[in-house]
């Protein structure tokens, strides 16, 4: 008995086995001829799609992207596969733009299908940023928020945040005179100072200012959260249901953490706007002020929500690359100090020495803002800008690009084309010739593309304006000295990242006379009162 069932059972199970065996070997045949077809259906579209470096199976470029400046490698492959060129990941296609016409082509003149963000798991929807302007969707809340800020910095308005920016510039080189290893940390804080005051009529206390450390930790929680490739999450969604206790897995965690700072960094500076506005307003309003004495009570709970997700994306996006670009600035003068003594001839020359320049100043200083354009082009703080996502399927040039591929532009290879801006490495002012037609050439470039572009770029005009007018009005930026009476002169070492900065920039900032360091702190003491 027991060996008929044992029989049978074994038989049902050789059965089982057979077609369990078979229906594995089915299913593995299909996939394999899935495969097959979709690497031959590839094949065929792709001699239309852009050229790139050789794609494996299923992984394309994955194991060939750099992480570590990648902007380097993207200008040289742009040598090799041209200035619209195409990379695979996993089966998202990057289409990484080195030419400024073409980039001015897609996201300039099709900015209707060009101006999507790409979607990020990490960053978006688990750490909470999704809302903020910067990784909002092209669509009717990204116009909203848009206008919102556009409102407040656009050039007819600008004028009103001079004086607020000139005094933090002022404070800022007197905090560096008298302590040269403040260099960075006065420039965040001094900078910070500024947007918090222009944006939420704010003013810092000091380092510990719980609104301005917060500021600093959701940047911070920002810049982590959207590093490129460090989340596999963002290629892989269905990791994002793992509990953070398997192990490997604490990206969860972590996300949770960061939107815990975002909450406060949204919510805390608008509170005390909403409090504080009226009684602001004889400084004339800053943006969060002018939105609530405008629309008030009127303001929906999603308008508020929308709002006060722009507002944060403010604080991000002038901070980072505001610092940057000081610190680019000062390796310059190091770097290049026959280009500081020219540029302090001209303020000589044009303001004297019995007062401080003003933002009002740049149109009578073309060298000035040669320099300040120099820096963007030689070090641009954005060197891949703010990557775009394309809506729909286009075609360019003869070539097919599909819809939702990441758009990035190379902005560092755009900048330094030797056949645009010969010697690209070298700091020259001069090869603007004093034109402003000349240096839009750059900005249009390093400030972003189309319906993105940055609107804080007039701001950030004036921000660095008067900082680099007060610096080099008031001091000689001389290199610091090792233990044997040499001068150091730090290399170009950038950090990697969607902001870079130099890293390592020491230096002393030493008064040009006595008499205009008695200016300057009579200046900010006044200002002070
Ligand atoms: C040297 C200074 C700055 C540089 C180089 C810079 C550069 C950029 C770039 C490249 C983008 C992305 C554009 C694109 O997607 O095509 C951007 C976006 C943005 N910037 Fe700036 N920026 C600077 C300063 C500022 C300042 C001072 C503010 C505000 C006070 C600001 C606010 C923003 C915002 C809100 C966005 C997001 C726009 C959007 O996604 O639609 N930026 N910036």
């Amino acid at each position: 008995m027991h060996s008929v069932l044992a029989q049978a059972a074994s038989g049902a199970l050789s059965f089982e086995l057979r077609l369990g065996q078979s229906s594995v070997l089915t299913i593995c045949i299909l996939a394999l001829l899935t495969f097959v077809l979709r690497e031959i259906v590839l094949y065929f579209t792709r001699h239309s799609m852009p050229p790139g470096p050789f794609r494996w199976p299923v992984i394309g470029n994955a194991l060939q992207l750099p992480q570590d400046h990648p902007w380097v490698k993207y200008t040289e492959w742009a040598k090799m596969y041209g200035p619209l060129m195409q990379l695979d990941v996993l089966g998202q296609h990057m289409l990484v733009i080195t030419s400024a016409q073409t980039a001015r082509d897609l996201m300039e003149k099709r900015s209707s299908i060009y101006s999507d963000r790409p979607h990020l798991v990490m960053a978006g929807d688990l750490a909470g940023f999704g809302d903020t302007l910067i990784l909002q969707n092209y669509g009717e809340e990204f116009r909203y928020q848009r206008k919102l800020v556009s409102h407040s910095f656009s050039p007819s308005v600008i004028h009103r945040y001079y004086d607020l920016q000139e005094a933090a510039a002022r404070r800022l080189v007197l905090a560096v005179i008298e302590d040269p290893d403040s260099l960075e940390s006065s420039t965040r804080l001094h900078i910070a100072s500024i947007i918090l005051r222009m944006t939420y009529g704010y003013t810092v206390k000091g380092v510990d200012d719980p609104l301005f450390t917060t500021g600093i930790a959701v940047i911070n929680g920002f810049s982590e959260a959207t590093r490129p490739g460090a989340w596999p999450v963002d290629f892989v969604p269905i990791l994002q249901y793992v509990p953070h206790w398997v192990p490997g897995f604490v990206f969860t965690k972590k996300a949770r953490e960061w939107r815990g700072v975002l909450e406060r960094a949204l919510w805390a500076p608008y509170y005390w706007c909403k409090e504080n506005y009226a009684r602001d307003a004889a400084h004339g309003l800053c943006l969060c002020g002018s939105i609530l004495a405008a629309e008030g009570s009127q303001l929906s709970s999603d308008q508020e929500w929308l709002f006060v997700n722009a507002a944060v994306t403010v604080m991000g996006g002038g901070l980072d690359t505001n610092i940057s670009t000081i610190l680019s600035f000062v390796l310059a003068m190091l770097r290049f100090p026959e280009v500081q003594k020219k540029a302090q001839a001209e303020i000589d020359a044009v303001i004297g020495t019995n007062r401080l320049p003003l933002i009002s100043d740049r149109h009578s200083l073309p060298y000035v803002r040669s320099v300040v354009t120099e820096v963007y082009r030689w070090i641009p703080a954005v060197p891949l800008g703010i990557p775009h996502a394309l809506r729909q399927d286009d075609h360019y040039d003869g070539l097919f690009l599909s819809k939702g591929s990441v758009v990035v532009p190379n902005v560092w290879g755009m900048l330094h084309d030797p056949s645009i801006y010969p010697a690209p490495h070298e700091f020259k002012p001069e090869r603007y010739g004093g034109l402003d037609a000349e240096m839009t050439k750059v900005t249009d470039i390093a400030f972003g593309f189309g319906r993105r572009a940055c609107p804080g770029f007039y701001f950030a005009e004036g921000t660095i304006f008067a900082i680099v007018a007060t610096v080099l009005a008031i001091c000689d930026v001389v290199p610091t000295v090792d233990e044997h009476g040499q001068e150091v002169i730090p290399e170009v070492s950038l950090t990697s990242g969607a902001i870079v900065s130099p890293e390592n920039v020491k230096c002393a900032f030493r008064p040009r006379s006595g008499r205009v360091k008695d200016i300057l702190v009579e200046a900010v003491e006044t200002e002070q009162e």
